[in-house]
């Protein structure tokens, strides 16, 4: 996908909260700029604590596959960190996740977006219904995306963009809520990048009668995870925020930790 061209966001993401809450479309593609081709909104749900290189190129393997292996043209990306009542051990609060999040997507990709909905929720939100609300704000609130040509409004695709290790806890059982998988994987589907450490064929193993809306995206160069991470970090503000911040230092994790214990 290319530059939507569009100008920076009208309100930060991560200054929102429930009431002033806007849902951010300002590089989501309005208008198609290819015919025959079905709009497509990828969604990566997880904690970004913080968020790292891998994350961001999971979206551009994303996009590369849609373009060359379907008939999906990738009209918007969005990061939806998860809300602070996940209670992951180890995770900096959701609002210093969301505005990470935000500066990497500014600093690195002229296509992806921010939503903190999810993270802004005092309540924890399955990730069936986090896909139902980006359902609901781009299908319904503004209409779809428009055709190439002007003439049509189609209804745009939400698919899930996750790592194999995120499918493998779909076959896991008692993870998931089986109504959940059933209406991810069968209404929305699923694009999965492979990731070192996860056996593909083992993670889609009790996925199979779901397999025609899963997509999986090979690494063709495995990435050394911990490297890669460094330098993205060095080279971005992200780094700068953590150590303004002081997050995931002992005094940090040791807070979120007794957080965990209420
Ligand atoms: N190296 C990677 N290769 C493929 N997918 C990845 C990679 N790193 C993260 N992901 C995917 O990105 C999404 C968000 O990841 P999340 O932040 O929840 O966890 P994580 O990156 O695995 O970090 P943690 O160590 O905190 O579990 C998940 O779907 C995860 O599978
Ligand atoms: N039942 C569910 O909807 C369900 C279960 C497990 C993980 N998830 C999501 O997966 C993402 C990644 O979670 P982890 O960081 O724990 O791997 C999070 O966004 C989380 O909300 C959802």
């Amino acid at each position: 996908m290319t530059d939507n061209a569009a100008g920076p966001a009208p309100q930060a993401a991560s200054a929102m909260t429930l009431d002033n809450y806007r849902f951010p479309a300002h590089r989501l593609l309005r208008q198609q700029r290819t015919p025959d081709r079905t709009p497509l909104v990828l969604v990566a749900c997880g904690s970004f604590s913080p968020i790292t290189y891998l994350h961001l190129r999971m979206f551009e393997m994303a996009n590369d596959y849609a373009r060359i292996n379907t008939q999906y043209e990738v009209v918007g990306g969005y990061l939806s960190p998860v809300s602070d009542a996940y209670k992951k051990a180890g995770l900096a609060e959701a609002h210093h996740r969301v505005r990470m999040c935000e500066l990497a997507a500014e600093e690195t990709s002229s296509w992806l977006m921010v939503d903190p909905w999810e993270a802004i929720q005092p309540e924890y939100t399955p990730t069936a219904k986090v896909l139902d609300h980006f359902e609901y704000e781009i299908n319904h609130n503004l209409g779809g995306i428009l055709s190439e040509d002007g003439e049509t409004r189609k209804p745009a695709r939400i698919m899930l963009l996750a790592g194999a290790d995120l499918i493998g806890t779909m076959s896991t059982p008692g993870v998931w809520a089986e109504k959940d998988l059933a209406h991810i994987l069968g209404n929305y589907g699923a694009m999965i990048v492979e990731r070192s450490g996860t056996d593909i064929d083992e993670a889609l193993g009790n996925l199979k009668q779901w397999e025609d809306n899963i997509h999986v995206l090979t690494q063709m160069i495995q990435n050394n995870v911990s490297s890669t991470k460094i330098r993205l970090f060095l080279k971005r503000d992200v780094i700068q925020y953590i150590d303004q911040h002081k997050l995931y230092t002992d005094s940090d994790e040791a807070k979120s930790k007794g957080k965990e214990k209420q």
